[in-house]
């Protein structure tokens, strides 16, 4: 709820509206208690005083009624209409939505085209038959608005509910047993609210506005009550003479519709997870870049990352995830970079091509150079032609990077134009060839199938084809074969390797795991905290780890055939990135620290084997 209210209050107008009209509200609580006129009491000598007359603050209407009064009256019987019918709509809507999404079929058919039909009418004409039908009050006004607004919710929660019925978790639900009620209790409607509660937010204002309408034409609050729609209404033959007598219940209606719709807007916001981490605004194309100066290049390489540093700004908060990451990459070559979760070896690789997402990221210091040239703040054209072209990256699930709607040769295809000037027939052809390049067996026929109709291997060497469609020169593999079974992963390790040595590909592979380094790496990088603090060629670093980090890395991978070895998990969390220790980040977990580790900066030292340690295990 803190966050919440953070988030609502970060973003100013959305406060403003919420301050305005938390003032609306208390004063509309309190008319009772307030020292006001009676509203309906009629003075026909006092006819149309001007605002600021003696007694009635803003003027009396064509009765010689208080409009200080009136006004308050009415607007705490607008906000109650426009919320209860809000409440009203929003409720039965998503009922209705509900039930029809999660049991599809036949009810959803039935209850979506009653919906449907509802709809087909305009809109106020259905109010207004309704009204008809039932005559005109403020009661009636009320039915009559929640009901043409029914539809808006039900469509939406629908949509949202037939989405989460086939996710896995409402699956595994079923499978233990639970029953409709409890599924849509404790699985479907949790994952609701917050779509209910946005829609709600943002149609109250609406909703006042649609009451006031009716009440406008006569057909809502009838004299002497008041409501603001009728007030205007009553107004309108006075709108040249008198006009605050229109002013002031318009400006009230413009007052509540604006600041519901403002704070509408904040909580929609506030609550959808995706923009809790950044301010709610796009993405923009490149990572954001706030670096005084490039470091120079110490060492040339096709590519060479150079202190790179990139946070994540939330708030006060800064998460250093990458923290001045050196490393290099040579054609042909293949480096792992390997730590446990939450070390920064994503965000690194995502920074590469300025993929790291702003906000809330931001680039604040190092280099990327690829063949020399620097891309750290490079214009988005350029970067967007590297893209793929010269480096390109496999992720973990491809079903996520997959777009489900497409036949996967189409997607081929559209990665190879994206790049290269062929035509549709000639890109066709070669995506069956990189799916053959990737050993799918009937690559014609796999062409045309969709991501679920593949197996997890299969979709992952879609990735890998994807990947290679424009020949790049590196490709940057993060955990590739993480959701893979051993076998499989053997197989897309194996392929990979084939194919960097066939075509001189340089890899980048991101892992936490040591067999995969050793199968597929020649040198090897291991970060913790947003540093690498040990580096050098495979082989030798599986030997002779110098790094207590590396060394406990390794002792927590189980060996087969190793007898009945005691696996040594590492004591303590990694560190937090946003609150890190000064000195070695390893330090609090490690055996072998002493004061000087915690006393400031350790530098990565040597030359081929690196280790950032005061006391390392072994001299490299
Ligand atoms: N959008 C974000 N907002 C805030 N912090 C983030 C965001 N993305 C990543 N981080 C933080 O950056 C740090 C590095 O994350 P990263 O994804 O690079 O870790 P990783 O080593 O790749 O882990 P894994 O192996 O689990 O993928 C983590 O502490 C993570 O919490």
């Amino acid at each position: 709820m803190r966050l919440f209210l953070q988030l609502l209050f970060r973003n100013r107008l959305a406060g403003f509206g919420a301050v305005v009209l938390g003032v609306i509200v208390v004063l509309a609580v309190l008319t009772p208690i307030l020292p006001l006129h009676p509203p309906n009491e009629t003075n026909t000598a006092n006819r149309f005083l001007r605002p600021l007359s003696e007694g009635h603050w803003l003027g009396t209407d064509h009765l010689g009624r208080d409009l200080m009064s009136r006004l308050m009256w009415g607007t705490r019987l607008s906000l109650a209409v426009g919320f209860a019918a809000a409440l009203f709509a929003g409720l039965a809507g998503a009922a209705i939505g509900v039930l029809a999404g999660y049991f599809g079929g036949r009810i959803d058919n039935v209850t979506m085209r009653g919906i449907d039909m509802l709809m087909a009418f305009p809109y106020i004409l259905l109010a207004l038959a309704i009204v008809a039908v039932l005559g005109p009050g403020l009661m009636n006004a009320l039915i009559a608005v929640a009901v043409v607004n029914i539809p808006f919710f039900a469509r939406n929660i629908r949509g949202v509910t037939a989405g989460i019925v086939h996710r896995e978790f409402v699956d595994a639900a079923r499978l233990s047993g639970m029953g409709n009620a409890r599924i849509l209790w404790s699985e479907v409607l949790p994952n609701v609210v917050p779509v209910i509660v946005i829609a709600m937010s943002t149609t109250i204002g609406w909703m006042i506005l649609e009451t006031a309408g009716l009440s406008f034409l006569g057909l809502g609050s009838q004299p002497p009550q008041a409501d603001l729609g009728s007030m205007l209404g009553e107004a309108r033959s006075a709108l040249i003479t008198a006009p605050h007598t229109s002013i002031v219940p318009g400006a009230m209606i413009l007052l509540i519709v604006m600041s519901v719709n403002l704070l509408g807007d904040g909580v929609r916001d506030a609550l959808d997870p995706r923009l809790r981490s950044g301010a709610p605004s796009r993405p923009e194309a490149t990572t954001r870049v706030e670096r005084a100066t490039a470091p120079e290049a110490t060492e040339s390489g096709l590519l060479r990352l150079d202190r790179l540093e990139t946070q994540f700004r939330i708030g006060k908060r800064v998460y250093r995830a990458v923290n001045g990451v050196s490393l290099n990459l040579s054609p042909g070559e293949c480096v792992g970079l390997i730590g446990e979760s939450g070390s920064g070896k994503s965000v690194t690789a995502l920074s590469v091509m300025g993929l790291v997402a702003s906000p809330p990221g931001v680039i604040t210091g190092g280099a990327v150079r690829l063949d020399g040239q620097d891309l750290i703040g490079a214009p988005y054209e350029m970067l967007r032609a590297l893209r793929g072209r010269r480096v390109a990256y496999i992720f973990q699930d491809p079903l996520s990077t997959l777009h489900p709607l497409y036949r996967i040769g189409d997607q081929l295809a559209e990665a190879i134009t994206a790049h290269q000037p062929v035509g549709r027939a000639a890109a066709r052809a070669r995506a069956v060839r990189l799916l053959e390049d990737v050993r799918i067996p009937n690559p014609a026929a796999r062409a045309r199938a969709f991501p679920h109709e593949l197996s997890g291997g299969m979709r992952q060497r879609v990735g890998i084809a994807m990947a290679l469609a424009n020949d790049p020169d590196i490709i940057i593999a993060d955990e590739p074969t993480t959701a893979l079974d051993v076998t499989v992963q053997a197989q897309v390790l194996a392929l990979l390797d084939e194919l960097r040595r066939s075509r001189g590909l340089a890899i980048l592979f991101i892992t936490h795991d040591f067999g995969v380094v050793s199968q597929l790496c020649d040198r090897v990088a291991v970060m913790y905290g947003g540093r690498v603090v040990e580096e050098g060629p495979t082989t030798d670093l599986l030997a002779a780890p110098a790094h207590p980090y590396t060394r406990r890395l390794i002792a927590c991978v189980p060996e087969l055939g190793g007898g009945r070895r005691r696996l040594a998990a590492i004591p303590g969390l990694p560190p937090a990135v946003d609150d890190l220790p000064p000195g070695c980040a390893f330090a609090p977990r490690c055996e072998r620290a002493q004061d000087a580790c915690r006393a400031g900066e350790i530098a990565l030292a040597g030359k081929v084997r690196k280790v950032r340690c005061l006391f390392p295990e072994t001299t490299p």
